[in-house]
């Protein structure tokens, strides 16, 4: 089952292309990393498949109700708890029980605190649990490891596995080694005119 195929895609910020003649397809239980130099266009390309903003050209094919993007920002209610924050966002998406996530990320013991009292990290591991919440199966995520320690990244890591597992996808930029076992695309050469090597299309088309 295809849960995401882009074809011939470009992408634009600022009113320029930074992305173009990008094609891939991600199956159930298919995760994609994106690596590039700062500005190659990862979070341009990710935005434009959570439908933040229209592909300059070609096509994007998912079920927008498809995909949940985690972005830099981690959309958490100050003043509501853990708990709370994590009951909001399944109230939103329609799904039921938070327990698999506050466990999944450690947050059982911090239930009751307001997010706006959480750490960096423990704010961004919230917001990773929302991931869990949300129930859909096409996982775009912007840099998701930013403010994690090592074990945290392990957590991560796991809940990414459980969820190609359970038939899932996800495309993720990240610059760090997450120690999963899936292939790395260089966004860097969908820049416009640069030459591109067919590696990738012959693994993902
Ligand atoms: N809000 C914006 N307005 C105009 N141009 C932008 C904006 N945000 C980013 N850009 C430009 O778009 C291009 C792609 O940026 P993008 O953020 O997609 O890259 P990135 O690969 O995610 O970078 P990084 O690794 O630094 O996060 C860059 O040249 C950047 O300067």
């Amino acid at each position: 089952m295809t849960r995401l195929a882009l074809t011939d895609l470009a992408c634009a910020r600022g009113g320029l292309i930074v992305i173009e003649g990008l094609s891939l397809s991600l199956g159930a239980g298919d995760a994609l990393i994106l690596r590039g130099p700062n500005g190659s266009g990862k979070t341009t390309l990710l935005r434009t498949v959570a439908g933040l903003q229209p592909p300059a050209a070609g096509r994007i094919e998912a079920d927008p109700e498809a995909i949940a993007y985690a972005a830099h920002a981690d959309g958490l209610k100050g003043t509501l708890s853990v708990g709370e924050n994590l009951e909001f966002w399944a109230g939103l998406f329609g799904t039921r029980g938070i327990d698999a996530a506050l466990a999944a990320f450690d947050l059982r013991d911090m239930r009751e605190r307001r997010a706006q009292a959480l750490s960096a990290g423990q704010k961004r591991r919230l917001g990773l649990a929302r991931l869990l919440v949300t129930g859909r199966p096409v996982w775009a995520l912007d840099e998701p490891t930013v403010s994690l320690d090592a074990r945290a990244v392990a957590m991560f890591a796991e809940a990414v596995r459980g969820h190609l597992a359970e038939g899932g996808a996800a495309l993720i930029a990240t610059h760090i080694e997450l120690g999963l076992d899936v292939p790395v695309l260089d966004v860097a050469q969908f820049k416009p005119g640069e030459a591109r090597t067919d590696a990738f299309d012959e693994a993902f088309l």
